[in-house]
């Protein structure tokens, strides 16, 4: 029986980068969370403990602090620097995957900062030849009040759902969405703009099932950003319940809500470009 060596990947994952940049009028914060991803040729460590090609995690993390002395700019540039440095100075890595969560601080004084909710994300892959770059947002919570219906579903001896065509629609958008190439794209710009097109049409869309919103939202990003090649949405549904008020005698007219956090629906979806490039690497 032959017992073979999967696929493997190492890195170090989730090292926490804060940067100030300080200009006379006022400081900017850049707070990230990164995670670096590398493949290659890893044989040897696996099979032997030889860890001649393994650049360790512990310099990776070390190459992110060093990299930031110089700035950051966009996400999605400073991911694409490490995955080209680790994947072009290292002889044995041959694709590399960054991962950088950013949090949102407004400045709200010349040094003085509220955090928002809402979290910006890019995960850039490189693997010697092409950048592939995936930008998104994670934990954005939205919510309408009314607008959204679920009802007409199939039902089995176990369904004991209502029907409804009033209910709260409630969740926390994550999203990811490959951009068509790596060149050229204004990532700031690109980023506000997919994510309000994202917004906007969960709050424009007469919901008849979470489903439905997740896929309006998806096209209206690929309608407007004609840089993009596909959205991957991923919705819980945040269900609120009315509250029973009868043995109080008290009505309910949608008005009291208990807040359930699990479990939770979770719809999930692709939305794509016919004729966009094929993924590549965008989503290893
Ligand atoms: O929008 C919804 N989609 C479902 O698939 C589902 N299932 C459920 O119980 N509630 C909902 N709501």
């Amino acid at each position: 029986m032959e017992i073979r060596l999967g696929d493997n990947q190492y890195g170090k994952a989730e090292t926490r980068l804060v940067r100030v940049d300080r200009h006379p009028d006022r400081h900017e914060v850049t707070d990230l969370n990164v995670s670096t991803a590398l493949a290659g040729d890893l044989a040897a460590t696996h099979l032997t403990g030889d860890n001649a090609g393994v650049l360790p995690t512990d310099t990776q993390k070390n190459t992110v602090y060093a990299f930031a002395r110089d700035g950051i700019g966009a996400i999605e540039a400073f991911a694409a620097r490490l995955a080209r440095h680790f994947v072009d100075t290292t002889p044995t890595i041959h694709r590399a995957r960054v991962r950088i969560e950013q949090y949102s601080w407004e400045r709200v004084a010349h040094h003085s900062f509220i955090r928002n909710s809402g979290t910006r994300t890019t995960t850039v892959t490189y693997d010697g030849a092409a950048v592939t770059v995936v930008s998104g947002v994670d934990d954005l919570v939205v919510m309408n009040t009314t607008g959204s219906e679920f009802h007409g579903f199939h039902k089995d001896r176990y369904t004991t759902l209502a029907e409804t065509d009033d209910r709260i629609l409630a969740t926390a958008v994550r999203a990811d969405w490959r951009h068509m190439t790596a060149e050229g794209t204004d990532w700031n710009d690109s980023h506000r703009e997919a994510t309000s097109h994202l917004v906007d049409a969960f709050a424009d869309t007469h919901s008849l099932s979470l489903q439905q919103t997740l896929h309006a939202m998806g096209e209206r990003v690929l309608r407007h950003r004609e840089e993009l090649a596909e959205v991957r949405l991923s919705l819980p549904n945040k269900h609120h319940f009315p509250v029973d008020l009868s043995a109080f005698e008290l009505d309910n007219p949608g008005e009291v809500f208990f807040a359930a956090d699990r479990p939770y629906g979770l719809i999930e979806g692709s939305v794509v470009r016919d004729g966009a490039p094929e993924p590549g690497l965008a989503w290893w």
